[in-house]
């Protein structure tokens, strides 16, 4: 067993939702240790548990500690990991589960948003050389200096996977979805959205950075920078997948490949003299308040104002905002917007910007800003209209 290739799969909520589900999922699992692979499953929470919990969390107190919020919100990851586990057993299959520490999975020490600092997976090691399925709770880990329990942002078991395969130099990390793999847009959106076979990792993580929810948007630079083999396919189908790779043929075609958007992006505003100031006062305020630094998505200064505009999980989004009403120098700018870009492969053509306002325009959406990055067009527009111009933009691909 000790030199037989290793494969990590990675179930998202959604593949482990009811019991029966999950009995599937072991089942696919003692399949692929029967044909001799040294197997590490990592799960994530059933089905909505991290959302109900975070609602639970604010149903006892209306501004929860962000220590006792990651102890709590870890438990679902628990409950996964331990049923798959028995459902492995009841198949005959030897297998134990392990949380992120357990699995030595070492982070910073912030809450909510902690980054992987190194893996030391001793216990997985051992298990795996012992012929064990080794079944590995998402999204947790610890710090090595503090001891506490961390998660690592919203979506963050697909992380916990890349870096367990890139220590255990798995042959593979597979993604295992409800969906086919990373399509042309959300599948839910656009009906006719494609699925995309092949995908570099620079496209992927354009997308993913810009709203993606097919991917926690860290594991792809993870991936790329680590080597690990990355593939998404669907629970149960095989023949459709995504595999990324390192360079996919072609020039500079500057092809549209997917329409992607982030739901809800803020803007805070800062009394300041310069960026500098602002940003200052911006990371004073996150550490007083004990919270992590959201995904900042542009900056400017003018007229002794710094404007942030910025995104994260709902539930940071809303413990910042709240913070910021006993502020003096600090506020919200305006409502809640969205954003919709389009990544291209091979760079964007110069006229991309203008084609995709005019699209918008041509559905009576008014675009308020354009940030271009160097694959993608990205557009700010008004929250409400964010399916229709999710549907009209993907006509451009
Ligand atoms: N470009 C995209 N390609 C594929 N899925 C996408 C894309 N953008 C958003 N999604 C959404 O991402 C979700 C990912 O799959 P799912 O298995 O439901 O998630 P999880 O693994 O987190 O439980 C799908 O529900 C799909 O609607
Ligand atoms: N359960 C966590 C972590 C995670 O990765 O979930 P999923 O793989 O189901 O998106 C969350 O909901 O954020």
């Amino acid at each position: 067993m000790r030199n037989n290739p290793i494969i990590v799969q990675k179930y998202g909520g959604t593949c482990l939702e009811t019991p029966a589900k999950i009995r599937a999922v072991a089942s696919g699992l003692a399949d692929l240790h029967r044909r001799g692979y040294r197997v590490v499953a990592i799960v994530s929470a059933i089905g909505k548990t991290t959302d109900e919990l975070v609602k639970l969390a604010y149903q006892v107190s209306p501004h929860p500690n962000r220590r006792e919020l990651d102890m709590l919100l870890t438990t679902g990851e628990r409950i996964s990991m331990s049923l798959v586990s028995m459902a492995l057993s009841d198949l005959g299959t030897p297998a134990i589960s392990f949380t992120g520490s357990q699995a030595g999975v070492m982070t910073d020490d912030s809450h909510s948003s902690a980054r992987i600092l190194d893996v030391r997976p001793i216990r997985v090691r051992e298990e795996l050389d012992r012929g064990r399925i080794v079944v590995l709770a998402g999204f947790q880990g610890v710090n090595p200096a503090t001891k506490e329990i961390t998660t690592l942002g919203r979506g963050g078991s697909d992380t916990t996977a890349v870096a367990m395969a890139a220590a255990l130099k798995a042959e593979c990390c597979e993604i295992i979805k409800e969906v086919d793999g990373v399509c042309s847009a959300d599948p839910r959106i656009v009906a006719n959205s494609k699925l995309l076979r092949q995908l570099d990792f620079t496209s992927l993580s354009e997308m993913c950075f810009w709203g993606a929810k097919v991917l926690h948007c860290r594991c792809v630079e993870l991936a790329q920078s680590q080597n690990v083999p990355l593939v998404l396919k669907k629970l149960g189908g095989a023949e459709q997948t995504t595999q990324v790779m390192r360079e996919v043929i072609g020039m500079e075609s500057g092809k549209v490949l997917a329409v992607n958007s982030i739901t809800r992006i803020e803007h805070v505003e800062i009394d300041s003299a310069d960026l500098n100031q602002g940003f200052e006062k911006f990371a004073r305020h996150l550490k007083q308040n004990g919270l992590s630094w959201p995904q900042l998505l542009a900056s400017a200064c003018a007229g002794g104002k710094t404007r942030i505009m910025m995104t994260s999980d709902s539930e940071s989004l809303d413990a910042l905002l709240r913070t910021l009403e006993k502020s003096k120098d600090l506020r919200q700018q305006r409502e809640a917007l969205s954003s919709v870009s389009l990544t291209c492969f091979g760079g964007v053509s110069s006229d991309l910007p203008f084609k995709a306002i005019q699209v918008l325009q041509h559905h009576g959406i008014v675009a308020d800003k354009c940030v271009l990055s160097p694959h993608s067009v990205n557009l700010i527009i008004p929250a409400e209209n964010r399916e229709a111009a999710i549907k009209a933009l993907h006509s451009l691909i």
